[in-house]
Order: C-alpha cells, then structure tokens, then sequence
C-alpha cells in the first residue's frame, strides 16, 4: 500500500554521505528549514550503530565499521521510507553515547538520509534519487570534528585526535569509498594559492557528475561575473576514473552583493514550486551558532533544486 503522500507518489530521497564531522548535518538543517519540517523528513543513519559508545570501546572496531552497523535493517528501512512506509528507527544519542527509545518516523514528500554509510551498499544505493558525498579536505575536517566534538560531545581535543588516528584505517576503507557512488561531490575549503586573510568564507567545489541531470548554469554563470571577482565558474576536471566532470566553483571571497546575484539566479531557477510551498530561503547558508556561507547557501539552492526537480517529475 502506498500512502503518506497523497496521490499514491513516493517520497524524493536525497542521501548525504560523509565522514564524521564533514558538515552532513549543517547541510541537512538549512534544507529541512527552508522546505519546512512538515514537507521534509531528515534521518541519520548512525542511529543504526549495533552498539552503544561503552560496548564499542571494547571491540576491534570503529563506529565507521560496516559490522558495527544494523546495515541490513538500515536497507530494509531505506526501502520502507522509499515506497512512503513509516518505520520504527533506532535512535543513538551522540550526546550520551547511548542507544535510546526507538522512534516512529513517517516519511513526508523529501527524505533526507544523511551519515556515515548510507551508500555502502546497493541496496541502499537503489532508495535514492540524488546522492551527495562531502568531501572537505581532512585537516579542516578534522578541525571541525575536534571543535564540535569538545564543545557538544564531551571529548578533550586528545581524545579526539586519537579517535580520529584510529579511525583513519576505516575512513579509507569504508567512508572514502562512497564518494564514487555520488551524483555531486561537494568539498568546502580555502582556495589553493590566494592567501586569503583569516576569516575569509570557505569556497565550494561541487564535481557535478552526468549520472542527473544538471541545471544549465551558463546564464547564471554570466550573470555572476560582476567586476574583477567571479563569483562562480564551471571547470571540466577529470574525475577519479580519468572521465571528464563539471565542476563548479563557488567562491567565498566574493562580496555578498556578488554572491546574492548567483543566489537569486538560482532561485529562479527553481520555478514557480519555489514559491508553492512557502520556502524559506534565509535558512540557507548557516552553520555554527549564528554564522552564514554564501557558497553553503549556492550548495543547498542546488540540492534544492534537485529535490524540487525529482519531485515535479514524479508529478508528471
Ligand atoms: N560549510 C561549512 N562551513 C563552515 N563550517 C562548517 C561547514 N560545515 C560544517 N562546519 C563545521 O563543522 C562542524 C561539524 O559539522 P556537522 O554538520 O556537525 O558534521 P557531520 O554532521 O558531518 O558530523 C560544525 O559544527 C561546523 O562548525
Ligand atoms: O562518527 C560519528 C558519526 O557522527 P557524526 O558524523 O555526527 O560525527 C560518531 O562519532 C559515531 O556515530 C559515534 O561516535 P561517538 O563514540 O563519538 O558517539
């Protein structure tokens, strides 16, 4: 029986894959608050973790480690989601380290699937519409996991350096490899060679792969090159496999006057669905406690654009 979404039509998955602390959920809460929680469902997929943090401490394993996961029930419950079913999710709580009270979650017209593995496997793979793999370059990704870890988890910066040394051999052989699978790679970091000053937003790679498809982004690239500084631009790199991919440039160190005008391009973009479902574009582009990234903005007008398209074409 298909259900929860009227007219008998599945929810659009969107799955956010990445290494602890590479900004899945900073990503996941700007689109959940510009589409509204009442049209969007956001799950993390290390609630499936088989163990607790005491128990884990006493195995050869990681948090990272498939075997340390429920994968075949995290790939029963992705399918479930993906037809409109609801299920009974375990929740791990990051704050205690300990597995609570299930929860029942109901999935609504987008699902946001976001964590460590949730494109390990073809199963899951198959649940979803639009696949993303963060990507920021380990040290700034270490940072970030060492500043939040200490703030909001209770570690020292020691115990999180070490966790992350123990760590590394699962990151290689288990979450760096869901990159391949990915329709956008996105890495959020410096550019190369500038010499920025301290402060300076962090620019945004987006490896935009033909395996969706794209919007055409050449007006709004046009209409983007304002004065000396460029506030987007498409490259073709090579990708891992030695193919050619798009990939988008989106910088940091241009004014926000700059940014605003790729960021409305892109609005537009989105059509009159952007105006349908009363978004809420000025949840965009936060992160921390009250900091705002133009380029984490452009990168979430683009997924939404993604899940506004997949959902107009299951309309159709
Ligand atoms: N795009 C970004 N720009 C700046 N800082 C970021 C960005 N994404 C994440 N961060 C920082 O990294 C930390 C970890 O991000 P988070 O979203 O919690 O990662 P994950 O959910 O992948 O573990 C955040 O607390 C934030 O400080
Ligand atoms: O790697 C992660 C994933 O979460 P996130 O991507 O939010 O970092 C966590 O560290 C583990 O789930 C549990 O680890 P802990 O023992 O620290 O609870």
């Amino acid at each position: 029986m298909l259900r929860a979404r009227g007219k008998g039509r599945r929810p659009v998955m969107l799955a956010i894959a990445g290494d602890s602390a590479a900004g899945k959920t900073t990503l996941t809460r700007g689109l959940v608050r510009c589409l509204g929680a009442d049209r969007m469902t956001a799950v993390c997929v290390d609630d499936y973790h088989r163990y607790d943090r005491e128990e884990r401490a006493g195995k050869p394993f990681t948090a990272l480690h498939p075997d340390c996961n429920h994968i075949d029930i995290m790939e029963q419950h992705l399918q479930l989601l993906s037809m409109g079913e609801p299920i009974l999710k375990p929740v791990y709580d990051h704050a205690t380290g300990r597995l609570v009270r299930p929860e029942l979650v109901q999935p609504k017209d987008f699902v946001i699937v976001e964590g460590l593995l949730p494109l390990h496997t073809r199963l899951a793979r198959a649940c979803f519409d639009i696949t993303v793999y963060l990507d920021p370059p380990e040290p700034l990704r270490h940072s970030w996991k060492v500043g939040r870890d200490c703030a909001k988890r209770g570690y020292t910066p020691e115990q999180v350096r070490a966790e992350l040394d123990r760590r590394e051999p699962e990151s290689a052989a288990y979450i760096r490899p869901q990159r391949r699978w990915a329709d956008i790679v996105v890495r959020f970091a410096p550019v190369a060679g500038r010499g920025d000053p301290p402060g300076t937003p962090l620019s945004a790679e987006l490896l935009l792969r033909p395996t969706i498809d794209h919007p055409e982004l050449g007006e709004v690239i046009e209409g983007a090159a304002l004065g000396d500084a460029t506030a987007m631009h498409l490259r073709l790199h090579r990708d891992d496999d030695g193919r050619p991919v798009d990939a988008l440039h989106v910088h940091g160190y241009v004014s926000p006057e700059e940014s605003s005008v790729v960021k409305k391009a892109i609005w537009e973009r989105l059509g009159p669905r952007a105006g349908e479902g009363g978004l809420t574009p000025e949840a965009l582009g936060r992160y921390g406690e009250a900091d705002t990234s133009d380029p984490l903005a452009i990168t979430q007008l683009l997924l939404l654009y993604h899940l506004l398209d997949a959902d107009h074409r299951q309309a159709a």
